[in-house]
């Protein structure tokens, strides 16, 4: 599947401290120590409902590490999936009368329009789970030779499942004790009451054709995947065993990353799988998480069509934490429109304050787990001073507008 387009990332002078982020596994904040290409591998949408505001948060929380890793000097091997075939897509395209692939390859389209816009940088893979499903299968095939999978006492439907205790460490990358996981896992796509399995929480690797439903061809049978290992497949086939960064959504760290670390490191004995697991906070509208199941969504796409500068978007996201739980409001974009004319009218400005110490506060907060309100708050202090024209330095404007771009990702 193809990415979408990029845009320029300006070089700033100097050198930032090392990126440290938190990390879901440990509990902690912890540096992150990429090599020359960093590796990071960040859960794409399942296409219907794109891109809402909540999606945006997310994809923005991990533009920032890699405009962060950049800035360092990293490449950055980006890979992100589509999950174009799964049961809440079928379920949506059957609600509207849709066919499910035409949905997937709208929704899609959309989306990376939307990312355009956003200026976030495009993975170097942009890979859908239907493209990829050879090598799904495949893998899924290994684990079950392996003994890490088997196919449940079911003859009329014999799905194979991971059995989730062969690694002996099922749990350390979410930490949830049994009664946590047993009731994620009946909210997010699992089927801890299946008859049959060897344990409740072991996820399915790969489900046999239902009449009606999609199904391809495999050495497995004809059937489809399971939701975690496709995002395993695509890592490991493009990253290798041991990534730096998997990245996603709070809601994502049990069970779908816990059984893509545990489906990794059974086939690649490798462990951890990532040395960071990072989650972002929910993005929620009138106190309720901003979800698909509830339907209060906003768009970027509507936004957009509105006139909303995607910049205003970018900074009324970034004005909170990456990991918390926060509340859309229309006050948000106001106060960010607001704070980008400041920003602009200060960058037009014939000279300024040094912007120097701006670029190490940029640089300083954004190491800091992505400490976006007080790197905000920096550029809100350089404007300021720049506006009550206390400034002399002819070029301090054009090195913090293209701080500004390089590290927060917005243009002025
Ligand atoms: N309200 C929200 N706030 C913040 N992030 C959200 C919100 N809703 C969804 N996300 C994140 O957006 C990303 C895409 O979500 S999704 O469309 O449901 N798709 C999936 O979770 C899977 N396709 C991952 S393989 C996930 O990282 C999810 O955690
Ligand atoms: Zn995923």
């Amino acid at each position: 599947m193809h990415t979408w387009a990029s845009v320029d990332v300006p070089l700033v002078p100097g050198e930032g401290p090392p990126l440290r982020l938190y990390d879901t596994s440990t509990g902690r904040i912890r540096p992150t120590a990429p090599g020359r290409e960093a590796l990071m591998y960040v859960c794409g949408i399942t296409p219907y409902d794109a891109t809402h505001l909540g999606h945006a948060a997310t994809y923005l929380a991990f533009d920032l590490v890699n405009r962060v890793w950049r800035d360092l000097g990293h490449e950055v091997h980006y890979v992100q999936n589509v999950t174009d075939i799964d049961d809440p897509l079928l379920e949506r395209a059957a609600r509207d009368q849709d066919d499910w692939v035409v949905l997937g390859m709208r929704e899609t389209a959309l989306f990376r329009e939307d990312m355009e816009a956003l200026r976030v940088l495009p993975p170097r893979h942009y890979i859908g789970a239907v493209e990829a499903m050879g090598e799904i299968s495949e893998l899924v095939g290994k684990l079950l030779a392996s003994g890490a999978a088997y196919r449940v006492d079911d003859p009329q439907f014999p799905d194979v499942y991971f059995d989730a205790a062969v690694t002996g460490r099922f749990g350390y990358e979410s930490n949830y004790d049994e009664e946590t996981m047993l009731r994620f896992s009946a909210e997010r796509g699992g089927d801890p009451d299946r008859p049959g399995k060897r344990s409740p929480l072991d996820p399915l690797l790969w489900r046999m054709a239902r009449d009606g439903e999609p199904h391809w061809e495999s050495d497995l049978g004809p059937g489809r995947p399971g939701w975690h290992v496709e995002c395993t497949a695509i890592a490991l086939n493009r990253l290798g065993p041991q990534i730096d960064l998997n990245g996603g959504g709070s809601d994502l760290i049990f069970p779908h990353h816990e059984c893509g670390a545990a489906h990794a490191e059974a086939f690649t004995g490798v462990h951890p799988f990532a040395r960071h697991y990072t989650h972002t906070g929910m993005i929620g509208l009138d106190g309720e998480k901003m979800s698909k199941s509830r339907g209060n969504l906003v768009f970027v796409s509507k936004l957009r069509s509105q006139g909303v500068d995607p910049n205003a978007i970018r900074a009324a996201l970034l004005a909170g934490h990456y990991r918390t739980d926060r509340a859309w409001t229309g006050a948000l974009l106001e106060e960010a429109d607001a704070r980008l004319a400041r920003w602009r009218e200060a960058v037009a400005l014939p000279a300024a304050p040094p912007a120097d110490d701006l670029v190490t506060a940029l640089r300083t907060h954004l190491a800091d787990d992505l400490d976006t309100p007080r790197a905000l708050a920096a550029v809100d202090a350089w404007a300021a001073a720049a506006l009550e024209r206390r400034g002399t330095d002819g070029d301090a404007t054009a090195l913090a507008r293209d701080a500004i771009d390089a590290l927060l990702g917005i243009r002025l």
